[in-house]
């Protein structure tokens, strides 16, 4: 059963479109990212999501229930990422635990999940005096405290050192392995590629794809990328009538190109032709970054 259903949502603000005719299914125990450029419409997405904002048309439910008509019942099943300014900075750790805790008619015990997400102890640490990636770790425990089905996580690592970074990944598989459906919305691809099992790229307030990671890069056009350094120069001509090229960059004698599998094969038969020899040849996959780019400009 799917967690959440957006379908042909809407809304536009002073009468230009933010979100326009989103659609997407979130399915139970699914890691699922919305990404996009700035401004695409993801946060007024997930907040419609969250029944923080009002849809002017579309159907919007979570596990079911409409988030604006039924916002008590989905306050219980969904775990939103608080913003940082509605935390009050003189409340100890503790105290946000027990507060939080006690808006919930189940809610989990604070202090397993204290210790899951390594606060147990700054427990009497005041949120100010907490560093950001101490803050994220008990914005996700905040998140989770009600025992939800669904988080809605938002841009949770921006700000926050590759080493926090990580273990915050960490944390959202581990969130997932104890069954919570999470609903990721993300500007870092390694970061969706890494966790996310599905992405909804959007891009002007619309899908321009949705697919797992590996099935968004093999749409891009350019999925294969080989570099090297010939030992002697080739001429651009040559490069340019290669077969399926997407892009060609010569960088002080290095050589870049993207393509398909015909375009490698075909500028290692010509190299061959030419008794050229590649030094230091790289063939790689795309990433979800090159995806991205030929996605948001192919919508442009
Ligand atoms: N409350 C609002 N009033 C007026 N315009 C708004 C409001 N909220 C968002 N917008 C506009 O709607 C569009 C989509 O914004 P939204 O915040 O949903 O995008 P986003 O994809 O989350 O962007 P970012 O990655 O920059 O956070 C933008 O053009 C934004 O300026």
């Amino acid at each position: 059963m799917s967690v959440i259903e957006v379908t042909d949502l809407r809304k536009a603000y002073a009468g230009r479109p933010a979100v326009d005719g989103v659609s997407f299914a979130v399915e139970e125990g699914e890691i699922f990212g919305v990404l996009g450029p700035n401004g695409a419409g993801k946060t007024t997405t997930v907040e419609c999501v969250e029944g923080l904002r009002v849809p002017d048309s579309g159907r919007v439910r979570v596990t079911g229930l409409d988030p604006v008509a039924d916002h008590e019942r989905v306050a219980q099943v969904l775990g939103a990422q608080l913003q940082e300014s509605r935390l009050q900075p003189k409340l100890t750790v503790r105290e946000a635990l027990e507060l939080y805790a006690a808006f919930y008619p189940r809610p989990v015990d604070w202090r397993p999940l204290a210790e899951r997400l390594g606060l147990q102890e700054k427990l009497t640490t005041r949120f100010a005096k907490l560093s950001g990636g101490q803050k994220q770790r008990l914005f996700i425990a905040l998140a989770l405290i009600g025992d939800p089905r669904v988080v809605v996580l938002d841009e949770l690592t921006t700000g926050l050192d590759p080493r926090a970074r990580r273990d915050t990944w960490e944390l959202i598989e581990d969130i997932r392995a104890n069954g919570v459906t999470v609903l990721l919305v993300t500007h870092f691809m390694e970061e969706a590629q890494r966790l996310c099992d599905r992405i909804a790229v959007i891009d002007k307030g619309r899908v321009a794809a949705l697919d797992t990671p590996a099935g968004l890069i093999r749409r891009s056009a350019g999925a294969t990328v080989i570099s090297f350094t010939p030992s002697t120069p080739l001429e651009d001509r040559e490069l340019n009538t290669l077969p399926a090229l997407v892009a060609v960059e010569n960088k002080d004698g290095r050589i870049t190109l993207s393509g398909t599998d015909d375009t490698v094969n075909a500028v290692l038969s010509l190299l061959a032709r030419h008794h050229i020899t590649a030094h230091q040849l790289r063939v790689t996959d795309a990433t979800l970054d090159d995806a991205f780019l030929d996605l948001t400009e192919a919508s442009a």
